[in-house]
Parts: C-alpha cells; sequence; structure tokens
C-alpha cells in the first residue's frame, strides 16, 4: 500500500452530494482521531523502544507526521490497517533532518515539530502547502524563541520557517495568548529536554492528549483547574518509555454523519467507538441542547480516554446559543454544526469564533459563503456567526462551494447537500483525505447519494 501523502500533486477533484429518496442507516466507524495520532507517531519516536499503535488515522496530515519522524531519525513502520510501529531514539536524541520537512496541510503536525526541533541540538526547514503556508506560526515561535531556538521565517512567521534549535533549552513559563491546544503542546514538547519546570498556563482549557500522553509515556505532568482554564506543570527530562497506544474514532470526524443522519428525515446510524474525551465534546452538549437523538451507549475507557457507542436518529432541531468558553472543546466542528443550524427553527448564535479564521482557510467566512450560496441566511457579526434556520424545511441548494483547501469545508457542505432541495457541488473534495480517508464511500454505505461533479 503506497502511503505518501498526494493532495499536493493531485488535479481537483469536484464532487455533488444529492438529497436521497431514502433515509440513511446503518453501523459504522470512524477513523482514528487525528489530534491522538500525531501525537502517538511524536511519542513514539521521542520514547525508549518500541511503540506499538492501534487505529492510527492513515489521513495524509498524519502521514506527514510519520514521514517527519523519519527523518528525524525514528523507525515508523505500518504493520497492517491503522496498526504501526514506532522505534524511538530516546528523548533529546532525534537526528538532524537531511531535507526540508514538508508538513503538508497539517497545522498540527508544524506547530508541535517546532516545539520538538526547538529544544534539539539541529537545524531544520518546515514548509507546508499553499493553505499551511499561510496560517500563523508566530504564537509558536514566539514562545519557543524564550528557551533559546531561533527561527527565520517569512513575513508574519510564516512558513518556509528555519529553525535552530538549542542543546540547553530554558524551561517557559508560558500564559496562553490564545487558546490552542496546539501552543500548549509545543511548548510542553520543548519543555521535554529543558531542565526543571515548564508551566503553561492557559486562560480556557483546550484538549489534554498531550498531557495525557506525557503521562503514559512516564513523564510527570501535573494539572491544576483554573475558572475556565488550567495551569499545567511539566518536569523536565524525564525518561520517556515507549508505550502501546490504542487509537479512538476521531469525535471531530464523527461529527459530519452524525449531522447527515439528524438532516435526513427517517435516518438513523449508529457510530461504534467514538472518543469521548470531555475537552472534545462541545458538539454533542450543543447538538443535545438543540434536541437531537443523540445518546451514548456502551461508554468505556480504552487506551486511557474515554469512548463510547453513539446512536443518531433524525428530528425537529431548535436553534441554540453557543457560548464563546465552549469554543475549544469543539473548534473544528462549527462548519458542520452550522449545517444542523440551517435546519433548526429560530435562529442561532455561534459566538468568539476568531480562531476559525486561521484555520486550513478562514472558516468563518467560508462557513458563511457555503451557507449563503446555498440559500441559508447567515451573517458574521464580529466574531458571531448568526444562522437563520429553515424550521425543517429543506434549504433550496443548488450551490457550487468553494473549499479553499479546507477538509472540514468540504464535508460541511456535502452533509449539506443531503439535506437541501438541490443538490450541492464541491469544487475539490481532495483534502478529505488529510482527516477523513474514504469519507465519501463510507457515506455511500449509509445511502448518501454522492457523486463526481
Ligand atoms: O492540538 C491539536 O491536535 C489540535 C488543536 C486545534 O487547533 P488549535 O490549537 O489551533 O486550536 C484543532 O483545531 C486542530 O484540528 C487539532
Ligand atoms: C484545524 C485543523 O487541523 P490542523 O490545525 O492540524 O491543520 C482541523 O483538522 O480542522
Amino acid at each position: 500500500m503506497d502511503h505518501s501523502p498526494k493532495t499536493a500533486q493531485t488535479a481537483a477533484q469536484p464532487l455533488t452530494s444529492r438529497p436521497g429518496t431514502t433515509p440513511l442507516a446503518g453501523q459504522i466507524r470512524v477513523p482514528g482521531d487525528k489530534s491522538i495520532s500525531h501525537r502517538a507517531l511524536m511519542f513514539g519516536a521521542l520514547a525508549d523502544g518500541e511503540t506499538r499503535i492501534t487505529g492510527l488515522l492513515e489521513g495524509e496530515d498524519v502521514l506527514r507526521t510519520a514521514d517527519a519522524m523519519r527523518a528525524l531519525g525514528a523507525d515508523v513502520t505500518q504493520l497492517g490497517a491503522g496498526q504501526w510501529h514506532v522505534r524511538g531514539q530516546g528523548r533529546g536524541r532525534l537526528q538532524e533532518p537531511k531535507d526540508v520537512l514538508d508538513m503538508g496541510n497539517s497545522g498540527t503536525a508544524a506547530r508541535l515539530i517546532c516545539g520538538i526541533l526547538a529544544s534539539h541540538p539541529i537545524f531544520a526547514v518546515l514548509t507546508g502547502d499553499g493553505s499551511l503556508r499561510s496560517r500563523p506560526m508566530k504564537r509558536v515561535t514566539d514562545p519557543l524563541s524564550g528557551i533559546g531556538a531561533r527561527f527565520a521565517g517569512r513575513a508574519g512567521g510564516r512558513l518556509p520557517l528555519a529553525i535552530e534549535g538549542t542543546a540547553t533549552p530554558t524551561p517557559l513559563v508560558y500564559r496562553l495568548p490564545v487558546a490552542s491546544a496546539q501552543v500548549k503542546s509545543a511548548i510542553l514538547l520543548a519543555g521535554l529536554n529543558a531542565e526543571g519546570e515548564t508551566v503553561v498556563e492557559e486562560p480556557e482549557a483546550t484538549r489534554d492528549h498531550t498531557e495525557n500522553m506525557l503521562r503514559h509515556f512516564g513523564a510527570t505532568v501535573s494539572v491544576e483547574v483554573q475558572g475556565h482554564g488550567r495551569v499545567v506543570r511539566l518536569v523536565g527530562k524525564p525518561r520517556l518509555t515507549a508505550a502501546d497506544i490504542v487509537v479512538p474514532g476521531d469525535p471531530s470526524s464523527a461529527a459530519f454523519p452524525i449531522i447527515a443522519v439528524l438532516i435526513v428525515p427517517g435516518s438513523a446510524v449508529t457510530i461504534d467507538n467514538v472518543g469521548l474525551n470531555p475537552l472534545r465534546t462541545g458538539l454533542f452538549t450543543t447538538l443535545q441542547e438543540m434536541g437531537a437523538d443523540l445518546t451514548v451507549a456502551n461508554e468505556r475507557i480504552e487506551g486511557g480516554e474515554p469512548v463510547g457507542d453513539l446512536i443518531i436518529r433524525a428530528g425537529a432541531l431548535q436553534a441554540v446559543e453557543v457560548p464563546r468558553s465552549r469554543v475549544p472543546s469543539m473548534v473544528d466542528e462549527f462548519p458542520v454544526l452550522a449545517v444542523a443550524a440551517a435546519f433548526a427553527s429560530g435562529t442561532s448564535r455561534f459566538r468568539g469564533l476568531s480562531e476559525l479564521r486561521v484555520k486550513e482557510s478562514d472558516r468563518l467566512t467560508a462557513t458563511a459563503a457555503l451557507l449563503s450560496v446555498n440559500g441559508v441566511s447567515v451573517e458574521i457579526e464580529g466574531d458571531d456567526l448568526v444562522i437563520h434556520g429553515s424550521g425543517g424545511k429543506p434549504p433550496a441548494g443548488g450551490g457550487k462551494v468553494e473549499t479553499h483547501m479546507d477538509h472540514r469545508i468540504a464535508m460541511s457542505a456535502l452533509v449539506l447537500g443531503l439535506g437541501t432541495a438541490a443538490p450541492v457541488t464541491v469544487d475539490d473534495a481532495a483534502f478529505i483525505e488529510t482527516s477523513f480517508p474514504h469519507f465519501a464511500d463510507l457515506m455511500r454505505g449509509l445511502g448518501a447519494d454522492i457523486v463526481s461533479a
């Protein structure tokens, strides 16, 4: 099986989704969690010994991380579908890469690897695709300069970025200016090679997979809850020991079939083995507030993370107001939540979405555009998104959506077209491969009508 990332080379792949005449039905699994998959490969590369990973997401973003870890000297091998092993060099012993590291479309890969490289005495250059090269990197390079690493990038700190790591990193005490698990993780990863304690204060709690995995590999990490936020402390220079990892299904990917089921009348689907880390489940809370028929069965802990099976049935939805404090726990789910809101009764407001402007695309603008080109009434007010729902009546559809190299915009638009009056077309579905390989096939298996445009 060829696992090299491809999006950069492939021609645009337009797709159309058409309103079906039959409900969606079935029992499925979604691919492994992207955040946990990146971290599993990185921690495996930083640890002593052999880490075995089950359920790894084989999406292009994660394959970029696998390639980068190989270029830094780790032995990364696929044993079977979702089964990978990584033999690490031991903390602090990564090698200088011989060529530029291409992180493709992945912000998580680029920012976390900056943290890893910053505290190794090596030189490296990072680049990415057109989307990633437009995304801000100063949010990691500014604090990481404080440990003694040096960075030179394009205007605004954008990729390509040259990094000169330091052999003697100073431990940081840093308060995050934005709620970002990527920035928190970059600082903690850099702190692994610093003598003493690295402290990251986050004003809003963000996903804690890095903290969980640090402990799983033997590091000492403490977390103190402070209001909506947390203070994370890492003791530097731990021995990281290889540990097996079981990756749960990605709740951010599950969001797409979930919303599809909710908006296609008569549908009922079960999604098995979805990660339910409480810092990732803001969408489920919000959908329950909208009156969605969404229940969790068989809740259990697997590989240190809570997981469960989701049972979803179509039904009427009410408008919702999502508070700013909930944004980090569902930051990637707003485009598809906006699709659900388009079918609800009443006007929904999602507050405080400024971070959506710096994702793979400006998702605030792209989400509003994907709705309005399909006849949904929507406004952006400051950093809020306001959506006037149709009250269950199918919105017009018939639009061609620009996806701007953004997988989540592409999948959200395709979900919308399953419930609109006329089909919805996306200009390029190729980027769906970054996080959700075989998305269209999985949806077709449930009865969705998705075809090449
Ligand atoms: O740490 C992570 O794995 C991620 C953090 C989030 O980004 P920010 O840290 O920029 O909010 C999220 O949008 C991204 O998909 C994955
Ligand atoms: C924002 C995302 O990913 P990243 O920042 O890793 O590119 C995402 O997957 O929605």
